[in-house]
């Protein structure tokens, strides 16, 4: 018997939504979609499995295995309400059954889905991870493992978890009882009684009164015993500084070069055989020479200028199409997606996969990749705990995802391969990336001959490292360009004037556009699209910043705090653009307070290729139309919630509303 199918296959029916609980008359809709008979079955699997553990207690209970007290677990000492032993009152064996499933059910669940919230918000701030870090491992110092014992003194934790447990879910959030009550900041509890006993009305994740959880005390140990043995088990640093980025991506970039091991990408991406999540060594250098070389370098970049110049026609041609003269409001976010999706297609894979080829929705997969990339996993950071991603049904979707990347990558090689034996490239002009991996794949140019495998997951690199981010890069300037008026106009003005008389900005004009150049970079100093890069992991025992850093400590680098870092920058969190005008600040990895791309060894190969497709598509857009917020939204009110993933988006799409410009 599966207990844990069992119990993941209630758990999910507890979460379908039951039309005729809400609806009596159109209970009979649960029969034609099978609801009902799914019920039916789960409820008999689960007596079945509820069954054998009440007559495993009988059975041991007869043989009076459990003589003493302490032995005795929650199934006995129901078994002895039940029998009228403890209090008199008896229970019945249904009652007894729907207890032990209410502890299971809102048991697992709950604890579980807070660490998630737990880990997520500490990722988000990397500040308050370091403070929890220093506080467990500064007490946990000299043990093997931490044990509840150790708790009580543990405070920065326990704020920690309440300050999520206010924020997720969304009560507590009342500006009347919390000082900016949409802030993480754990502090806030560090010299506060406040608690989530119930007594206090303004946190009550557990509810309170006669109706509220009495599991609160498990749910809290739990969670607080978990957290600290993360911190503890999983050495991680996080740098927030100029001076600890350089250390790590400059001066001890070979030793600081490898990735962590990750289940997620060992799944998605063929055992980590791309180039983004291999360890370091020489397989990744291999793969990263060909993706620089045959995708990435300057040469072919610049070959790519028709594709791009062509592209951001249609979207401009789209845009106008849409807005018309009627200034309906567009969607910004769905014009850069398929802007950006297009290049990439057309350069990777030699054609565009549009979203009407069933198989082939390449998009909608890449959504769903980069969702399944932003969810925290546990079982990466808790190993015992990795049941609980089958429990929670992470397992089937990763599993439904990697199937039909699958398809669609083989699908694109067969393809390839096909036109290739009709010998349709005859030239190296019209070679398009899959072309030259088949030639590497088959030994044809390097003599390493490279695994089919590999070859699926380097086009899957290409295509997620790629597109979200450039699309999210531009749909960030573009918010910041509409919350700023004045830096619209600015930008309008250089670059309507460098595109006097001229039908259409080339590529050739993005040269001579230093204010566009500059709105580029403040945006992504504001929001670089990976806030934490991609984590990194130490091949050998290293000082870093004067501190000793042991051998597979991850490394976590926070260019989002860098880049907002008072130190660094003046009035960091003011959006001026102008800062970048006379400086020789850039974001190819060479100076440490704007590193959006990363830098070292691991820094992003994309960074060419995707900086001239925003300059380009940015330029177009402000050369052909007029942008402004919805009517009736102001600028300062525009939300600038963010999304959360390894990709930051904004968390709605971007709305706008485009005039054309009369004159152009
Ligand atoms: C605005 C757009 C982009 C941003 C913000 C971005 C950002 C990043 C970052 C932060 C990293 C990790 C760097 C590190 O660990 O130091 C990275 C790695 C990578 N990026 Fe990009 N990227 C972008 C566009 C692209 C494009 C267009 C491609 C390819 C077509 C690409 C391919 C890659 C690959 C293959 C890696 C892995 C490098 C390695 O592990 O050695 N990226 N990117």
């Amino acid at each position: 018997m599966h207990a844990k199918n069992i119990l993941a296959e209630f758990l999910h029916l507890l979460g379908t939504f039951n039309v005729w609980d809400f609806i009596p008359w159109l209970e009979w809709v649960n029969k034609i979609t099978g609801l009902d008979i799914k019920v039916e079955k789960v409820a008999k699997k689960l007596d079945t499995f509820l069954e054998s553990v009440i007559e495993e207690h009988i059975i041991r209970h007869n043989k009076e295995e459990y003589s003493t007290g302490e032995g005795k677990d929650f199934v006995d000492v129901l078994l002895e309400i039940q029998n009228g032993k403890e209090t008199g009152f008896r229970l019945q064996r249904d009652s007894l059954k729907a207890i032990l499933l209410d502890i299971f059910a809102a048991g697992s669940d709950t604890a579980y889905s807070t660490l998630e919230w737990i880990m997520a918000e500490l990722l988000r701030h990397p500040r308050a991870m370091e403070t929890l870090q220093n506080e467990v491992r500064g007490l946990a110092q000299g043990k093997a493992e931490i044990t509840e014992d150790d708790l009580g003194n543990m405070h920065h934790l326990k704020t920690v978890i309440k300050e999520t447990l206010r924020l997720h879910p969304p009560v507590g959030r009342d500006p009347l009882s919390w000082e900016n009550p949409k802030d993480y900041r754990p502090e806030r509890f560090l010299n506060s009684d406040t608690d989530f006993k119930g007594l206090n009305f303004e946190l009550i994740p557990f509810g309170a009164g006669r109706r509220g959880c009495p599991g609160t005390a498990f749910a809290v140990v739990i969670n607080e015993l978990a957290l600290a043995r993360l911190m503890h088990n999983k050495p991680v640093i996080v740098a927030s500084s100029v001076e600890a980025a350089r250390d790590i991506m400059k001066t001890h970039d070979l030793v600081c070069s490898s990735r962590p091991k990750s289940s997620m990408a060992d799944r998605l991406f063929y055992g980590s055989r791309d180039v983004g999540f291999s360890p370091y060594g020489k397989y990744w250098r291999q793969l990263k020479s060909i993706v620089v070389l045959h995708l990435l370098s300057n040469k072919r970049v610049q070959s790519y200028r028709d594709i791009r110049e062509e592209e951001t026609s249609n979207m401009i041609d789209k845009i106008r199409q849409e807005c018309g003269s009627s200034n309906s409001v567009i969607d910004l976010r769905d014009h850069f997606c398929f802007l950006t999706c297009n290049i990439i297609s057309r350069v990777a894979l030699g054609r565009k996969y549009d979203e009407g080829e069933s198989e082939m929705n390449a998009k909608v997969t890449l959504d769903e990749l980069g969702e399944l990339f932003g969810t925290f996993n546990i079982g990466d950071y808790i190993p015992w705990l990795e049941w609980v991603n089958k429990l929670t049904g992470l397992d089937t979707k990763v599993e439904k995802v990697a199937k039909s990347l699958d398809t669609f990558l083989e699908c694109v090689i067969e393809e390839h391969i096909i036109r290739n034996k009709k010998g349709e490239y005859s030239t190296g002009e019209a070679k398009d990336f899959v072309d030259f991996l088949l030639e590497i794949h088959n030994g044809k140019e390097t003599g390493i001959p490279l695994q089919r495998d590999s070859l699926k997951a380097i086009i899957l690199d290409v295509f997620s490292g790629g597109t979200d981010t450039i699309y999210t890069a531009l749909e960030w300037v573009m918010t910041e360009l509409l919350r700023h008026p004045r830096a619209m106009e600015k930008l309008q003005n250089e670059v309507r004037g460098l595109a006097q008389g001229k039908a259409e900005v080339t590529e050739d004009d993005l040269g001579y556009m230093h204010y566009l150049k500059a709105v580029i970079k403040e945006s992504l100093r504001l929001h670089p699209p990976i806030p934490l890069l991609v984590p990194r992991e130490s091949i050998e025992d290293i000082k870093l910043l004067g501190y000793q850093i042991p051998a597979k400590t991850g490394l976590i680098i926070n260019a989002w705090s860098i880049g907002r870092d008072p130190l660094s920058w003046e009035n960091p969190e003011e959006y001026r653009p102008e800062r970048f005008l006379n400086s020789n600040i850039d974001v190819k990895g060479l100076n440490f307070e704007l590193i959006p791309f990363g830098a070292g060894r691991r820094g992003c190969p994309g960074t060419g290729f995707a900086i001239v497709i925003i300059e380009l598509a940015l330029a177009r857009i402000v050369h052909k139309f007029n942008l402004a917020l919805p009517e009736g939204l102001k600028p300062e009110d525009l939300d600038m919630t963010e999304g959360s993933g390894i990709t930051i988006r904004r968390n709605s799409s971007l709305l706008a509303v485009a005039t054309q410009c009369s004159s152009y």
